[in-house]
């Protein structure tokens, strides 16, 4: 296999270059137009940007199934079409933790210099002025804050500005009400935030219920003389009305780090407005905050090429890295027991329902199936179809082929410290080609359990076996007698076939059997039939894992 290509389309910290160096081939190619980013995309497995690029369908189409991963090197992920990379099957990951002290200290910064004129006093001196009475500034000590969003961000604005003497107070519907009150934040309601704050500080991400939510009718509702703080996303605001409130005096001053349009037009009247301190969406650019970012994502996109799940998924379940570990043998299980399901089904029988059965002794809490049950899809649509499965796009994969799946936990009176017991996945109203498949209530039924961490096939139809899910499989049933198991060896020894598995499961002694055997290689169809002919197999499938 070649190494991978990733496309780094704006700068990105040399640490997290060089991450990417040793697994993939880099190209660093800033400042591309749309049309030349869709021309190239289609060379790329990877693609990793800051907000200056907008990741459009456009993009996921021309890329024609090849883009893997898009890397946001930052937080805000309202550039990427989130929507188009699911349908596409293209993981987003971004960094989300390696800019939020940055954007923090930029939010206090721009507070304190909002509130002392400094760039404005600044500009003056630069132009030869000396103006100590225009350039009064307003106290911070004592003054309410509204914190609008109290995730990482916010919550960190709030803590510095305790620091500040200030009284904060916070807007999240999301929140929880006791991560406020360790930070001594009080939670209140949007509108009581809006009236009550001398400053008004943005921390919420830009979404369509936050789109333009400081508008005509909230700037109203605020303090005369309010303060305004955005560093943020600029789209929530709406920017006109921000220009109207500022020349009505209702909101004092504005400093802003984001914006609509980035850059804005050279002539905006927010940008030239006298009240108005602007930065050019510095927030995350420290010299600390761009090279932890570069590290975080490289190790993310790197992962996600190299098929690990990754736990700063956007598009996908986020799965912290430690259940990604402990899940990571029953996710093989989960796959390889889809992969051999659906080998099982006879041609023309569409697979329709697909029930996944957990035993466990686990609370249902504390199992997180989802990734299992995208890799039960993986195993069960991948081998029909040229469609590339992943956790990102399973469940959307399942529904447009009309596949219903759905999951049961059956409780398992043993040891919480295994997450899973076994696996069952029965297909259902389809006909098959191993009949002994078939369970006693009409499914196709396998099983599987891990043992000493490798994936196991435990039972097929009502045949209990104990095989490894390696390499490939024969399943055959015979009328259980001795010296089938040589038969079967020497057949497959003479065309150099290893054998590295085998197991009988046999309903009565001398009555029927099922042999499982593992094998290295893919038999020639002259082998399995010869395998086929021997008189006392009754039936056998070939199945590759
Ligand atoms: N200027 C910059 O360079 C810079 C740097 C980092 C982050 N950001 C931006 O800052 C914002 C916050 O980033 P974060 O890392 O803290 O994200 P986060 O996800 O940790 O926090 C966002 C918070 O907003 C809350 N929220 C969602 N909808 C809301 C609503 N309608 N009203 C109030 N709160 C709402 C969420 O519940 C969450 O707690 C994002 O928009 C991000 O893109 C900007
Ligand atoms: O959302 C973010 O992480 C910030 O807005 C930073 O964006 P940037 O990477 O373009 O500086």
């Amino acid at each position: 296999m070649p190494n991978p290509t990733v496309l780094v389309a704006e700068k990105l910290g040399e640490a997290g270059l060089a991450l990417l160096r040793e697994f993939s081939n880099v190209d660093c190619s800033y400042n591309l137009s749309q049309e030349e980013l869709c021309a190239k995309i289609s060379l790329c497995d990877a693609l990793i940007v800051r907000s200056g690029t907008k990741v459009t369908r456009e993009v996921f189409e021309a890329a024609r199934s090849r883009l893997k991963v898009v890397g946001r090197a930052g937080v805000g992920i309202d550039n990427v079409d989130l929507q188009a990379a699911t349908e596409h099957g293209c993981l987003v990951v971004n960094a989300p933790t390696a800019n939020t002290i940055a954007a923090a200290e930029h939010g206090i910064a721009l507070l304190t210099s909002m509130a002392r004129n400094v760039a404005q006093a600044d500009a003056s001196m630069k132009a030869g002025k000396w103006q100590r009475n225009k350039y009064v500034g307003v106290s911070l000590v004592g003054k309410t804050l509204a914190v609008m969003g109290f995730g990482k961000v916010g919550s960190e604005v709030a803590r510095r500005a305790k620091g500040l003497g200030m009284h904060v107070v916070a807007h999240d519907p999301y929140a929880p009400a006791d991560r406020a009150r360790a930070i001594g934040v009080e939670l209140v309601s949007f509108d009581e935030a809006m009236s009550t704050s001398d400053f008004i500080s943005l921390h919420m991400p830009l979404t369509p219920t936050t789109s333009k939510i400081f508008n005509d009718d909230t700037f109203g509702k605020m303090k005369k003389g309010v303060r305004i703080i955005n560093v943020a996303r600029g789209g929530v605001i709406d920017e006109d009305a921000l220009v109207r409130a500022l020349d009505n005096g209702t909101v004092a001053q504005a400093a802003l780090d984001v914006f609509t349009k980035e850059p804005p037009a050279a002539d905006s009247k927010l940008v030239q407005h006298p009240n108005v301190t602007v930065t050019p969406h510095l927030g995350a650019s420290t010299m600390e905050a761009q090279e932890g970012v570069a590290i975080e994502i490289a190790e993310a996109v790197v992962g996600a090429l190299k098929g690990e799940l990754a736990a700063t998924a956007v598009n996908a379940p986020m799965v912290p890295a430690e259940v990604l570990s402990e899940l990571a043998p029953y996710v093989i299980l989960a796959e390889k027991l889809g992969r051999l399901a659906v080998q099982l089904v006879a041609g023309g029988s569409g697979i329709k329902g697909v029930k996944i059965v957990y035993t466990s002794a686990r609370d249902p809490d504390d199992l997180d199936t989802r990734i299992l049950r995208a890799m039960v899809t993986k195993g069960i649509i991948e081998p029909i179809s040229s469609v590339f499965v992943n956790l990102v796009n399973a469940d959307y994969t399942a529904k447009q082929r009309g596949l219903r799946i759905s999951e049961e936990r059956i409780f398992h009176d043993g040891s919480a410290e295994i997450p899973v017991d076994s696996i069952q996945l029965h297909l259902s109203n389809v006909e098959s080609k191993f009949a002994s498949a078939i369970s006693d209530s009409g499914d196709i039924r396998v099983e599987g359990r891990v043992k000493d961490g490798i994936p196991h096939l435990t039972l097929v139809g009502s045949f209990a076996v104990d095989v490894s899910l390696e390499g490939n499989l024969i399943l055959c049933r015979q009328v259980d007698q001795p010296g089938m198991i040589g038969r079967v060896g020497n057949i497959l020894s003479e065309q150099n076939v290893n054998i590295s598995f085998m197991s009988v499961g046999r309903t009565a002694p001398k009555k029927q059997a099922i042999m499982a055997i593992g094998v290295d290689e893919e038999p020639e169809k002259e082998t399995l039939k010869k395998i086929g002919d021997i008189p006392a197999i009754e039936e056998f499938v070939f199945l590759k894992l």
